[in-house]
């Protein structure tokens, strides 16, 4: 097997500013207040990841997941360390990133597959899978401002899932979107899995990530404090979570947290 994503001691800087407007900085500075704090939402994080690889990056809120996501698509540059990768990425990381609110979803569908990469001929000859599998209909030809979250989500994503990429990288792609259109997002990342491209897959929902991953990375404040097995993983972030329930298959577990809010 040959490395898809090496990450060495990466480290990513935000400052916090206190205060809005000139006179609360005035006031701050008068009693010697601090006016901005910077803090790592990514912690000297390391890790290797071998191509064909599926990855469930977990953690609370805050704790820096798509940062870290962000960092590896190049999207932003850590303060320190080094990322590594190879091949082609493309990625769900924002719903709708790279989406001109005044171009149709024709128009934004071509943007965005060649801001991922892909080359007229290639989002050409997709161009109806794409349509079919995002199954916005008739809106195709309607500005994407007056898409709904989800149609510009179910647009998203099936651009991202389109492209021929060796690394693909969503975040919380599930959050948005109904019931049937999560069901089909999972079984696509699946095919995509099984076809060898290596899958950083960020989610709260542990069902899904059973089902998806090999393996998961756990952050908390931005260290990497887990790097391993599924379930050990799963129990390090919570240790309240009951196990699988008892005579509940993978796929109920799947269809049970699909049908909630995840
Ligand atoms: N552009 C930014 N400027 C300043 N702070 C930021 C910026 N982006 C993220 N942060 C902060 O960095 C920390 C990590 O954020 P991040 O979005 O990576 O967390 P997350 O694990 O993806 O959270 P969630 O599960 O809520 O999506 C948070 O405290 C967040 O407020």
């Amino acid at each position: 097997m040959s490395v898809s994503i090496e990450v060495d001691g990466v480290s990513k800087h935000f400052t916090m500013q206190y205060h809005r407007t000139l006179k609360d900085m005035a006031v701050a500075t008068a009693r010697r207040l601090p006016l901005t704090e910077t803090f790592k939402a990514v912690d000297d994080v390391s890790f290797t990841v071998e191509q064909g690889e599926s990855i469930g990056l977990m953690g609370l809120n805050g704790s820096g997941k798509s940062t870290l996501l962000k960092v590896l698509n190049g999207v932003m540059r850590p303060d320190e360390g080094t990322v590594l990768t190879r091949g082609r990425i493309a990625g769900l990381i924002a719903t709708g990133a790279g989406f001109h609110p005044q171009l149709t979803g024709r128009e934004n569908l071509y943007l965005n597959g060649a801001i991922l990469g892909m080359t007229e001929k290639e989002i050409d000859s997709r161009f109806d899978e794409i349509v079919e599998f995002a199954d916005i209909g008739k809106f195709l030809e309607t500005p994407v401002s007056h898409y709904s979250s989800g149609m510009y989500a179910r647009l998203g994503f099936s651009i991202a899932v389109h492209v021929d990429a060796d690394i693909f990288l969503a975040d919380e792609v599930l959050a948005v979107g109904d019931r049937p259109f999560k069901k089909k997002c999972m079984q696509k990342m699946q095919e995509i899995r099984r076809q060898g491209t290596t899958i950083f897959y960020v989610s709260h929902a542990t069902a899904s990530v059973r089902a998806m991953c090999d393996r998961v990375l756990v952050l908390e404040k931005g260290r990497l404090t887990f790097d391993g097995e599924v379930d050990a993983g799963i129990r390090h972030l919570h240790d309240d979570e009951p196990a699988v329930v008892p005579g509940q298959t993978s796929e109920e577990a799947v269809d049970a947290e699909l049908g909630s809010d995840v």
